[in-house]
Order: C-alpha cells, then sequence, then structure tokens
C-alpha cells in the first residue's frame, strides 16, 4: 500500500471539512483508494487562526507556492477560492506533474477550457465535482451514469444561497435583506455574495454542467444571467396563489442544434419536485433520450457536503479511475447560442395600478393584440388609496410578443410602475 501526499489550498469550510472527513473516514477511504492518504501541507493565511479541523500533523504554510513545488506531494486540492492566484498555482501544480481537485466554479467555468487543455498536456488529472452542487453527485452522474444518452435538458437550483433565501421569503414571509443577511452568517455565501444573488455562481455552475451534457467547451459568457434581487414577497405570494413557486434556475437546453443558456428566477407549478426544493438544498433534473427524466437533490453547500465530493475526486485520482477526457474533449461538439426571442415560454406579469374601470379589458385587448391570452390572473387591493396589484399568468407565447404588448400596456395612465416580468417553467 502506498502512502499519497496531499496538499490542501485553503483550509476554510471546505478544507477544514475535507480534513474532517478524511478523518472520520479514514478506514473506509483507505479500503476504497487502496492507499493511505497523508495531508502533508496546507497553506492558510493567517497561521495563528482557529480552524474547524486539527492541524496538529500538517504544516501550515502562509506560501501556497511550497505546496504546488513540493516534489513529495502528488495530488493539490485548490480549495481557496479567487480566480488570480488560484489560476497561477493550479498552473504551476500541473506543469509539476501534479494531479488537482478543486471546488472552485468561478475559476472552471471562466478558464476551464485552457486549464483542462494544460492538464491533457501534462497528462494529470484536473477534477472538480464540488464546483457543482456541493455533495450532489452530478458530474460523475452526467459522465458516467448517464453516458448512453443524448442529453436534452438540465435545469437546476444549484445555488443554495438564493434558493435559502427565495425559500426564507416563501415559508416565513421575511424580506429579501434579512433572509440574505442569515444566509451569510450561516456561512452559505461566496466571498461576494452579489455571485449569489445575481445568479453568476449558479451560471458558473450550469457552464459546467451543460458543458458535460451536451459536450462543447465552456461558454460562461454565453449565459444570460438574472437575479433574484427584484423578487418582492407578494409575488411570493400572488406566484403561490396561482399555483407556482419562485425558484431561482440555470436551464441549459438543446434546441434545433443550438444552445439556449440561461439563469433567471421562474414560476415552477407548485406539483414539479423542483418546487419543493428548500433552503440550502439544490436540485437538477436531467432529462437524457433515453433515460427520460432523472432528479438529483441534496446540500449544495456547506463543509462536509462538498467535502465529500472533494475526496471522491481524490479517490477516483488515487485508485485511477479518473478520467482526463471529461469533457469528451477528442470530440468537441462546436454548439452556439440561440435567439431566445422566438422560444415558446408562458410568463408571469404583474402590474400595479390605480384602480378604474375597465382596467383588466385593456390588459386583455392589449395582450390578445399580439395573440395572447390570460391562463389565470387575481386582484389585491395594496393600500388605502384603491391602488391594486394585478398579476396573471399567460398562454405560450415568446419573449418578442410578451415585450411588444407590455411596452404597450405600460403606456396605460393607470399604470403606476414598471410591469414585471419572470418567465414560467413547465419543466416538461
Ligand atoms: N462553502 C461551500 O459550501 C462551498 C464552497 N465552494 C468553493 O470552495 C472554495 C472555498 O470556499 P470556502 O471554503 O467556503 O471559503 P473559505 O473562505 O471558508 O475558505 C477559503 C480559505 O482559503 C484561505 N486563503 C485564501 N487565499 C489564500 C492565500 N493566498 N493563501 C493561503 N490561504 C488562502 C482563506 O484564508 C480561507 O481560510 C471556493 O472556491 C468556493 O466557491 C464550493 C462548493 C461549496
Ligand atoms: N455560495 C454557494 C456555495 C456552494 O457552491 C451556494 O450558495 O450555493
Ligand atoms: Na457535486
Amino acid at each position: 500500500m502506498l502512502l499519497v501526499n496531499i496538499g490542501i489550498l485553503g483550509l476554510g469550510t471546505v478544507g477544514g471539512g475535507v480534513v474532517n472527513v478524511l478523518n472520520k473516514n479514514q478506514k473506509q477511504i483507505i479500503r476504497r483508494s487502496g492507499n493511505n492518504i497523508n495531508v502533508t501541507h496546507a497553506a492558510v493565511r493567517d497561521i495563528t487562526q482557529t480552524r474547524i479541523c486539527p492541524t496538529k500533523n500538517i504544516k501550515l504554510t502562509q506560501d501556497p507556492f511550497q505546496i504546488v513545488n513540493n516534489d513529495d506531494i502528488s495530488v493539490v486540492l485548490e480549495l481557496m477560492g479567487g480566480v488570480g492566484l488560484a489560476k497561477n498555482l493550479i498552473e504551476q501544480a500541473i506543469k509539476n506533474g501534479k494531479h488537482v481537485v478543486t471546488a472552485n466554479k468561478a475559476l472552471i467555468a471562466t478558464y476551464g477550457n485552457e486549464l483542462l487543455a494544460l492538464a491533457k498536456d501534462y497528462n494529470t488529472h484536473l477534477l472538480f465535482e464540488a464546483a457543482v452542487a456541493g455533495g450532489i453527485p452530478i458530474l460523475k452522474s452526467l459522465k458516467d451514469g448517464l453516458s448512453a444518452n443524448q442529453i436534452e435538458l438540465v435545469a437546476g437550483i444549484i445555488n443554495g444561497t438564493s434558493n435559502f433565501i427565495l425559500t426564507e421569503m416563501h415559508n416565513k414571509d421575511r424580506n429579501f435583506q434579512d433572509a440574505l443577511k442569515e444566509a451569510k452568517a450561516l456561512g452559505y455565501a461566496e466571498a461576494n455574495p452579489t455571485f449569489d444573488v445575481e445568479g453568476i455562481d449558479t451560471a458558473h455552475k450550469l457552464a459546467i454542467l451543460a458543458s458535460m451534457a451536451f459536450g462543447c467547451e465552456l461558454q460562461f459568457n454565453q449565459i444570460t444571467t438574472e437575479g433574484i434581487s427584484n423578487i418582492s414577497s407578494e409575488d411570493i405570494t400572488y406566484a403561490t396563489k396561482l399555483g407556482y413557486t419562485i425558484k431561482h434556475i440555470g436551464i441549459a437546453k438543446k434546441l434545433n442544434d443550438k444552445l439556449q443558456m440561461h439563469v433567471r428566477p421562474t414560476l415552477v407549478p407548485t406539483t414539479h419536485l423542483l418546487s419543493n426544493v428548500n433552503g440550502v438544498m439544490n436540485g437538477i433534473l436531467i432529462k437524457g433520450n433515453a433515460v427520460g427524466e432523472t432528479l438529483y437533490y441534496g446540500a449544495g453547500a456547506g463543509d462536509e457536503a462538498t467535502a465529500s465530493s472533494v475526496i471522491a475526486d481524490l479517490i477516483d485520482i488515487i485508485r485511477n479511475t479518473a478520467n482526463h477526457d471529461i469533457f469528451g474533449w477528442k470530440s468537441l461538439i462546436n454548439i452556439t447560442k440561440c435567439n431566445t426571442n422566438s422560444i415558446a415560454s408562458i410568463f408571469y406579469l404583474r402590474l400595479l395600478v390605480t384602480n378604474k374601470s375597465g382596467i383588466v379589458k385593456d390588459i386583455k385587448k392589449t395582450l390578445a393584440n399580439y395573440d395572447i391570452n390570460i391562463e389565470a390572473i387575481l386582484q389585491k387591493k395594496i393600500n388605502q388609496k384603491n391602488d391594486l396589484h394585478i398579476a396573471l399568468i399567460t398562454n405560450l407565447t415568446n419573449n418578442s410578443k410578451i415585450n411588444k404588448a407590455v411596452t404597450d400596456i405600460q403606456k396605460y395612465d393607470y399604470i403606476i410602475d414598471e410591469i414585471k416580468i419572470i418567465f414560467v417553467e413547465t419543466l416538461n
């Protein structure tokens, strides 16, 4: 049995979780990897800081290059985050012939194409199961379990922070800022929480999922991204009354050999399983042309849940079952973004109006000018001044038509505020 030396870059939530899980499940991990694993070094910012894991047998250094240049270390775990220094360190580690495991979705989504090519050139592995949906083994499912399928759709709640916020707003009627503050305190949020609430983190993960699912290069810049900061508790309440739950969803769909990728708040039918993925949990729906719909659920963030994925990659490398060609690099498909204007969709509209007779008739008529019907509608008086919220669900139409209709409706003098438009996905 060999002794495999590991160096960790960053000993925070995920790094600390990795050390703890390696300790707690040592016997099983040795049996499954066939080798002894020894974390010999860790790079930290502050040597004196208290940590969530023991560090007695780990040599701590403030110079991460000492780890990637150390000849005795064969696998480097990059768990410090960021796309500057982390990239330089991973490149150096690969050039020194080391395998790398990372949880850094921002880095993989942005520089994954070149980093994977570099790893291939140096015949080393660069694995990142923890980067997408934390503890859920979703990349392995796509790469291995679903490899017989043509993937048609990937749709997921893949950011724990934004899902936590929406769930708190929905279940406890809390406001956005209050729920975000708690998500930060619970350690779910990214170093820059804008990444979570503006959908950037979801887009990073979606880029990785789409690349894996459709066999194309990583295309983070092609993803249309919209955050949840505009979602009010009123919209959540109205959506519920209309039979939907608002979720922050990343979707990658193949349409006539083009790829549609977007991240946005979305109304999902309350009867759909994804609408019941709550709090920090993640849920991913994958549709394959042989298997049909499959659904994956589990913790999308957290120290030991994320460590579970990091260590699974590490075990793959040690027992030699990791695959260099995880994106199908030998035969990448050239697939481009499709024009979203003509894509069929259902919409939720919410208007704030000064009440007077004939408003609903006007709205119906204007929508009808663009062949749009109202499938469900509700009204709520919101103050003593007789102002009303009107929330409605359309039939199947498209982006271009709804935007034109909304521009026309917006011109009526009784419309007080900008009309809110949210996509509805039936996920069929
Ligand atoms: N927290 C979570 O649940 C998840 C995190 N991730 C990803 O894992 C990575 C790490 O995240 P966390 O553990 O949550 O962050 P963290 O902030 O808890 O830990 C990062 C650690 O790296 C250290 N570090 C940063 N720069 C350093 C440097 N130059 N030299 C030495 N140490 C340095 C920091 O001091 C900190 O202790 C990020 O890429 C994150 O996006 C991925 C999945 C889930
Ligand atoms: N900030 C992320 C952490 C895991 O990827 C999230 O909230 O999902
Ligand atoms: Na994962």
